[in-house]
């Protein structure tokens, strides 16, 4: 056995699985490799002779494969071979002076990484995905003396490299190559010559060289359609402001298929960056990943480009063009380094920026903005000071004294003391309170949507003379004034029988006086007692006493009711109900007035839950229906005479008000 350092061999089909699998989203991004070939050859060739053309010609050929032929700088054989023929070589990266083909090659395509579109040199493989035989014939620009030369590669991983006669019909005439594909089997249908121009113009419209499709005429002759060379929809020049904003909503619409709200410009020299961010018409979730188009020296990169700005500004979608962000491998997405941590930080300052100054004043546009975009705004004022003091001006929420700004509320007009402004973190919450604090004068927020709570905290932290705190269960129970102590004898009997009626439920019994009178009851809770009776229903057997756990949490567990249901006296439904003497319908009464608190919480309702109030609407209908003809009139029939008159005592008090 002998021993010895050998090559690496590559199984081409193999790796144009892996490729065509696993980088790119689709065979048609060989398109943009070709082009983007023959575009970084001109580049070269310009860079030895600033007159040289630049064109590329896209030819569809009749046998269904196609040619494209560039006025770049061309190869030698020497370079064919070392850059076709080796795989991950490429002549646009900057020059290593310890390679030894750097300068065998004249360092490359010369010039470093920055004036190239391509760098991995993986780039014409990309064409198998689409054709099992590449063609390339060329002529150097470098070296006019050296031959031209042919290079064939297929599909199963097998080169030809041939010099060419320079009067061999084949050679190009001029520097440059053209490279031909023959089509594979079931693949035919990318090189169809429509598919061609479409993609052709889509990833390469905006690039700054003569890109032409030949198309045939109906007389048989041939034509070239040019499908390039425009400038960028928001460098050209326009009569003015109004005219520009028209065009480039009418390009986002054509390009990002909506109607924007607004433009932001974008021009970040370090980035080689410049570009619009349009602000879109309708909300987007916060969460919603937003997707920009990008190109990279007027290429084509994606127009699904996620990472471009920091996560809160998803309310705009961005085109723009950069030289110095680069591509991941794949060339469809930004690869993450320092250059675009510092481009997303510049361009969130821009449109952070906007957003600011839209704000600060009134106008169609801010109001506009802020009905649509309330949440991207609320997502800003949780980490940015400035927006935090905008927003306390500008956000409305909605309050117990209707529709308010954070800085309505804490500023009354002078001579009126300060309130002291209390806030919900839940919108169940802010309904539990809202009608009594509203009745109460108490300014009460509803925090209870995303950011909210946040926000409040932060405005809480930052201007302490605004008196904002969360609501406590001690602040309500300071509007719920206590009943006379004569009252409060009178009803103990009736309601020790209603504490008993809800003792099942594990809700204590509270008589009360609050404004309005017309809530009947409120349901109390504090969050650890809440806790407590979700362990306790938790430990609560469900097929015998078998279940560890909810003994465990059995014992962890105090005897405080969690919740409390505080019964209104000044409500006539509920002094009726304290008055009744038949117990089954005080029961149901009671159970009604629970089940009537819990949902104007907006808690959901449980199964027992819902099952009681069933059994209270029975009782209470039983009582109140008359028997129907013929039917026994059952358990209650005894009764009858009490329960017709309460609802009515209740009804009659209910006119008098
Ligand atoms: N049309 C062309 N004219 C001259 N040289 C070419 C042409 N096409 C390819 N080459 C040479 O072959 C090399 C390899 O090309 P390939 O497309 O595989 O990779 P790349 O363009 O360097 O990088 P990427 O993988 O990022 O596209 C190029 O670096 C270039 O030197």
């Amino acid at each position: 056995m002998t021993s010895g350092t050998d090559a690496f061999q590559v199984d081409l089909r193999g790796l144009v699985e892996l490729l065509s699998r696993h980088l790119y989203s689709s065979p048609r991004v060989y398109l943009r490799e070709l082009l983007q070939n023959g575009v970084d050859a001109i580049t070269a060739r310009r860079a030895l002779d600033a007159d040289a053309p630049a064109r590329v010609l896209l030819r569809p050929l009749d046998d269904g494969g196609l040619e494209v032929h560039d006025t770049g700088v061309g190869l030698t054989a020497a370079e064919a071979r070392d850059l076709l023929a080796t795989i991950g070589r490429s002549s646009k990266r900057d020059a290593d002076p310890d390679d030894p083909l750097a300068g065998a090659l004249g360092g490359g395509f010369g010039g470093g990484r920055e004036e190239f579109l391509g760098q991995f040199g993986i780039g014409l493989l990309s064409a198998f995905m689409v054709a099992d035989e590449i063609d390339l014939v060329s002529r150097s620009a470098r070296d006019p003396q050296a031959p031209p030369v042919r290079w064939r590669g297929y599909a199963d991983g097998r080169y030809e490299l041939t010099e060419l006669d320079p009067r061999d019909p084949a050679a190009p005439a001029a520097p440059g190559s053209v490279v031909r594909l023959r089509p594979l089997r079931d693949a035919e249908h990318w090189l169809d010559p429509d598919t061609v121009a479409a993609l052709a113009a889509d990833v390469g419209g905006l690039l700054p060289v003569d890109v032409s499709v030949e198309v045939r005429l109906e007389d048989g002759s041939t034509a070239r359609r040019r499908l390039s060379g425009e400038e960028l929809p928001w460098r050209r020049p326009y009569a003015d402001e109004g005219q520009r904003a028209r065009a480039l909503a009418a390009y986002c619409e054509r390009t990002l298929g909506f109607t924007p709200l607004a433009h932001v410009d974008l021009d970040l020299p370090v980035a080689g960056l410049t570009g619009v961010a349009f602000v879109l018409p309708a909300a987007v979730a916060p969460t919603a990943s937003a997707h920009h188009r990008v190109t990279l020296k007027r290429m084509l990169l994606g127009t699904g480009v996620e990472g471009l700005l920091p996560e809160w500004a998803f309310f705009v979608r961005c085109v723009v063009d950069a030289t110095a962000l680069r591509p991941t491998a794949s060339r469809e997405g930004l690869f993450e380094d320092e250059i675009l941590l510092a481009a997303r930080d510049a361009l969130g300052e821009r449109v952070r920026a906007w957003t600011l100054e839209t704000l600060a004043e009134p106008s169609v546009l801010a109001r506009a903005f802020l009905s649509t975009h309330h949440l991207a705004v609320r997502a800003l004022a949780v980490q940015d000071d400035a927006m935090l003091d905008l927003a306390a001006r500008v956000l409305p929420f909605e309050t117990t004294l209707g529709t308010r700004t954070l800085a309505d509320l804490a500023e009354p007009p002078a001579g009126d003391a300060p309130p002291r402004l209390l806030w919900t973190t839940s919108v169940e919450e802010y309904r539990r309170v809202a009608a009594v604090a509203a009745a109460q004068g108490l300014p009460v927020l509803n925090a209870g949507y995303v950011y909210d709570a946040d926000l409040l905290a932060r405005v809480a932290r930052r201007r302490p003379e605004w008196r904002l705190a969360p609501v406590a269960p001690g602040d309500l129970e300071a509007v719920l004034a206590e009943v006379e102590p004569l009252r409060e004898l009178e009803v103990t009997d009736a309601l020790g029988t209603l504490r008993d009626d809800l003792t099942a439920l594990d809700c204590d019994v509270e008589l009360r006086v609050f404004e309005p009178s017309e809530v009947p009851a409120m349901l109390l809770t504090d969050r650890d007692g809440e806790h407590a009776r979700q362990a306790r229903e938790a430990a609560a057997p469900v097929d015998g006493p078998t279940d560890v756990w909810g003994a465990v949490l059995a014992g962890l567990t105090g005897p405080a009711r969690a919740r409390r249901l505080v019964l209104n006296d000044a409500n006539p439904t509920v002094r009726a109900l304290l008055a009744a003497g038949d117990a089954p319908v005080r029961a149901a009464g009671a159970r009604s007035l629970y089940v009537t608190a819990l949902l104007a919480s907006g808690r959901p309702l449980a199964g027992a839950e819902a099952g009681l109030l069933g059994d209270a609407l029975r009782t209470l209908l039983e009582r109140a229906l008359p028997a129907a003809p013929g039917t026994d009139a059952g358990p209650t029939a005894g009764t009858e005479a009490d329960t017709r008159t309460e609802p009515r005592t209740t009804e009659s008090e209910d006119d008098a008000r």
